[in-house]
């Protein structure tokens, strides 16, 4: 990269930087902005790498903010057309690790076992590093949905001597899961505040377990292991194959459970749904509580998005937006808060107001990735009762003009809401050629330009089948 391109990209990078540290507060700036360091555009491809000096970091940055670091650069920046988030390479710092014989693990020290493990008091990392701030108890907003297991979850966290062990919470991806995990331990730690905590997902436990083993490090793996206080266990629905990985959880669970530690593990499914576990440690896992988060309803959706926007103070977001976002996007959390982040992040970066034709045109992924998928049939019930006319003349070759019209106002609808192709629509109506579909579309979308009434009733059935 040439020197002046290095240095423009330095000075736009300090403006997008300074925008999300108003945007963001000066913690999580601190944490996960600041440390990102810029490459070079890719003049082939528009990508341009952002850096981050660990996994973890990498991760997390990706997850929350890469929308945003996306947005505001392709608005600083017109070439840009992506940003590649990725470790740096070579570049690890997390803190030395000791252990408790003043040995440095034999590993490079960037290992979750070996960071969790740290004393939480004095070295402050588990809360900075593998704890994420904002997810606190105080951040989760509860409805019916999520009540039972956020109750749970602070029992876990709060009580002297847990009453149930361990805590299973079961939901559906985006839901709310991993905040109550974090939530957990930033409870626990306030409560015990030189407590040894360890988060980690499935997935980051076996590299860890398969690293120790290569490494001949499965004593202190073990140790290390059965020394926490506490172990929050993320998206166990991959502990899958990996016999011995999957016994050593087992052990870890039992040698914690038998000392009255707490245990916390996360899925997207039951336990007795998990695919490729043995049997024990499915019975280990379901032997406490198992916790339900259900999908947010409309009302928890709203709440969130409100308790969301309160961090955005004093900059407010017309009810009517919010009403469309929480109705529009259904699928979960992630994506709810995910489109509400870049529409306010793309109208401060644009110095537009925010408002509903603003999210309409800026978050059409997310839309459309959420729109209810609507079938050819549902799409042919509809028409005929709006018509009134018998379901059978989808299919049927009258070419009467009462049922001709409804039947191509049918195909049309059956081409803009479904993902169908004309021969898949013909078929759908009575074995009709690709070219009579085409001719319908056409018509209508003709009719609908010249002729209000036509309109008015596409329009009235789109409501119908939309709502
Ligand atoms: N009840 C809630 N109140 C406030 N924020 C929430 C709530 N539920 C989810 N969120 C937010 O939604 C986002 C996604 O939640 P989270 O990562 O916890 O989901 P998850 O269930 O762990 O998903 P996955 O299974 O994909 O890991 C996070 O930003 C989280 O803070």
């Amino acid at each position: 990269m040439e020197d002046s391109e290095a240095v423009n990209l330095a000075a736009d990078w300090s403006d997008i930087s300074q925008g999300l540290r108003k945007d963001l507060g000066h913690q999580l700036h601190s944490q996960w902005i600041k440390p990102i360091q810029v490459g070079g555009i890719n003049k082939e491809n528009g990508t341009l790498d952002l850096f981050l000096p660990t996994e973890f970091s990498a991760t997390w940055v990706k997850d929350r903010f890469h929308d945003r670091l996306q947005l505001a650069w392709k608005i600083a920046r017109s070439e840009v057309r992506s940003v590649n988030i990725q470790v740096h390479p070579g570049r690890r710092q997390l803190p030395e690790l000791r252990l408790d014989d003043g040995r440095r693990p034999a590993n490079d020290g960037a290992s979750a076992i070996a960071v969790a493990a740290g004393t939480i008091g004095e070295a402050g990392f588990t809360s900075s590093v593998g704890l994420d701030p904002s997810l606190t108890f105080a951040a989760f907003v509860t409805g019916e949905a999520n009540v039972l297991a956020c109750n749970a979850a602070q029992r876990m966290a709060a009580t002297e001597q847990p009453q149930f062990s361990p805590l299973y919470l079961k939901g559906a991806t985006g839901q709310g899961k991993t905040h109550l995990l974090h939530a957990i331990g930033h409870a626990f730690l306030q409560a015990h505040p030189r407590a040894r905590i360890f988060y980690c997902s499935a997935e980051r436990f076996m590299v860890e377990f398969v690293q120790a083993l290569k490494a001949n490090q499965m004593i202190e793996f073990k140790a290390r292991l059965r020394s926490f206080d506490l172990l929050l266990v993320d998206d166990i629905q991959f502990i899958i194959g990996k016999a011995s990985a999957q016994e050593e959880l087992l052990y870890t669970i039992d040698a914690l459970l038998a000392e009255g530690k707490r245990l916390v593990f996360a899925a997207d499914r039951a336990p007795q749904a998990l695919d490729g576990v043995e049997p024990r440690l499915l019975s280990r896992l379901s032997m406490g509580l198992v916790a339900d988060i259900q999908a947010a309803d409309i009302e928890l959706r709203k709440k969130i998005l409100e308790s969301k926007l309160s961090r955005f103070a004093p900059l407010s977001v017309p009810e009517d937006v919010i009403e469309f976002l929480a109705r529009t996007i259904t699928r979960n959390i992630r994506e709810l808060v995910g489109g509400l982040n870049k529409l306010i992040a793309y109208a401060q970066l644009t110095g537009q107001e925010v408002s509903l034709n603003l999210a309409q045109e800026q978050l059409t992924d997310i839309l459309s990735a959420n729109r209810r998928r609507i079938t050819i049939d549902e799409i042919q019930r509809t028409v005929c009762q709006f018509y009134r006319i018998d379901r059978s003349e989808m299919s049927s070759k009258r070419r009467a003009r009462a049922v001709v019209r409804p039947r191509q106002v049918a195909m049309y609808l059956s081409k803009v809401l479904t993902p169908r192709s004309y021969p898949e629509i013909g078929r759908k109506f009575g074995g009709r050629d690709h070219s009579t579909v085409i001719h319908a579309v056409r018509l209508i979308e003709d009719l609908r330009e010249r002729d209000a009434d036509m309109d008015g009733d596409v329009r009235s059935l789109l409501r119908q089948l939309e709502s």
